[in-house]
């Protein structure tokens, strides 16, 4: 298949390289996003495989089918970039990598937990100034602490696992309870009763229509003094304005994120000779208890390399005329 490869980055193209040849698609890499403009470059292409900030909107999905593309591959398991219903009317298939490796964004999202509650990012900077005053860089143990984990799906399991490990109490809301978590010893309950119980939140559920904004004042005011929230999910899931004030008024303890909300006009990119012109991002990275990581709790080997090889799988099963079992569109 022709599959032109959006936002790609070396490592994408090193991985992508890679597992093609078994496959022998036809890829050619644009290391710039999709969008109404760049979808006009199409002519030809039948497939095209997009990341998580790339423009799926109805006006792009038009321009591709008008160009003849025939299938979205998204590489990566999120799809609420993706206009659905109207890929489902200008017959195109959508597939994604639903799984490709829980444990990835399980670790980081512990490593941010950790970097926040023991203030590695600030001890780093520290002692590379051969600054050794602890001042301001007390913890607290998670063992014995409360988590409340958000979405208990593939990552949010992946994550409890490790979370059992420090000895702490987990709470656990998904609309659908998984039997996996009560085995690990997790108590489900409804979001208000984990918002009052949790000392560290963490986000495992996908972004949509309903839970946009989920985390916003109403919701931090129902949270503990000083709660630790980490969100290696979608930026979307937190208001960022308003948390903002609650990490003014010190409701909000320690603050992890991994995505934002505006992620894509800064992230994947070096904007390091940039002002940057993102109040709320920069009054947001301003504070000594929020750590930013740029989307990078996939970036692992092990993922990269599963990513690669499920991506041009769904395509050659979509070549044949077969099912993945990744579809989107049924
Ligand atoms: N930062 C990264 O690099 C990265 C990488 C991969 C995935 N992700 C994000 O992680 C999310 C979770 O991935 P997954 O593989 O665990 O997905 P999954 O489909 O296995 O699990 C998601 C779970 O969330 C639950 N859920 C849906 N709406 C909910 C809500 N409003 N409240 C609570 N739970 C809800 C679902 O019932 C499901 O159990 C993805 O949707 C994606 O946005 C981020």
């Amino acid at each position: 298949m022709k599959v032109a490869v959006f936002s790609t980055k070396r490592y994408d193209q090193e991985s992508l390289t890679k597992y093609n040849e078994h496959f022998n698609h036809h890829l050619q890499f644009f290391d710039f996003r999709l969008t109404e403009q760049t979808a006009k470059l199409l002519e030809g292409f039948d497939a095209v495989c997009a990341f998580v900030n790339d423009d799926l909107s109805a006006e792009v999905l038009e321009i591709l089918a008008s160009h003849g593309v025939k299938i979205i591959a998204m590489r990566c398991a999120g799809f609420d970039k993706v206009d659905l219903d109207s890929a489902r009317s200008l017959g195109l298939q959508v597939v994604r990598v639903p799984a490709y490796s829980p444990e990835s964004i399980a670790e980081h999202t512990i490593g941010l937990m950790l970097s926040l509650n023991r203030r590695i990012h600030r001890a780093y900077q520290r002692t590379r100034e051969a600054n050794f005053s602890l001042e301001g860089l007390k913890g607290f143990n998670f063992h014995g602490k409360t988590v409340g984990v958000i979405g208990t799906g593939r990552i949010g399991i992946a994550t409890i696992r490790i979370l059992k490990g420090f000895g702490m109490h987990i709470l656990a809301y998904d609309p659908f309870e998984n039997p996996l978590a009560v085995e690990l010893g997790a108590e489900y309950t409804d979001l208000d009763d984990l918002y009052h119980r949790a000392d560290v939140i963490t986000l495992h559920c996908p972004m949509s229509a309903e839970n946009y904004h989920m985390l916003d004042a109403e919701a931090f005011y129902k949270m503990r003094d000083g709660v630790m929230i980490i969100n290696t999910s979608r930026g979307g899931l937190i208001h960022s304005q308003d948390a903002i004030e609650a990490l003014k008024d010190s409701k909000i303890g320690a603050l992890g994120v991994d995505v934002y909300e505006n992620e894509q006009e800064l992230f994947f990119e070096d904007k390091s000779n940039d002002v940057i012109k993102d109040d709320v991002f920069r009054r947001l990275s301003s504070c000594h208890n929020v750590l930013f990581t740029g989307h990078q709790a996939f970036l692992t080997e092990e993922a990269l390399g599963n990513i690669a090889e499920t991506t041009l799988n769904n395509l050659a099963m979509f070549e044949k005329g077969k099912c993945s079992g990744n579809e989107i569109i049924t």
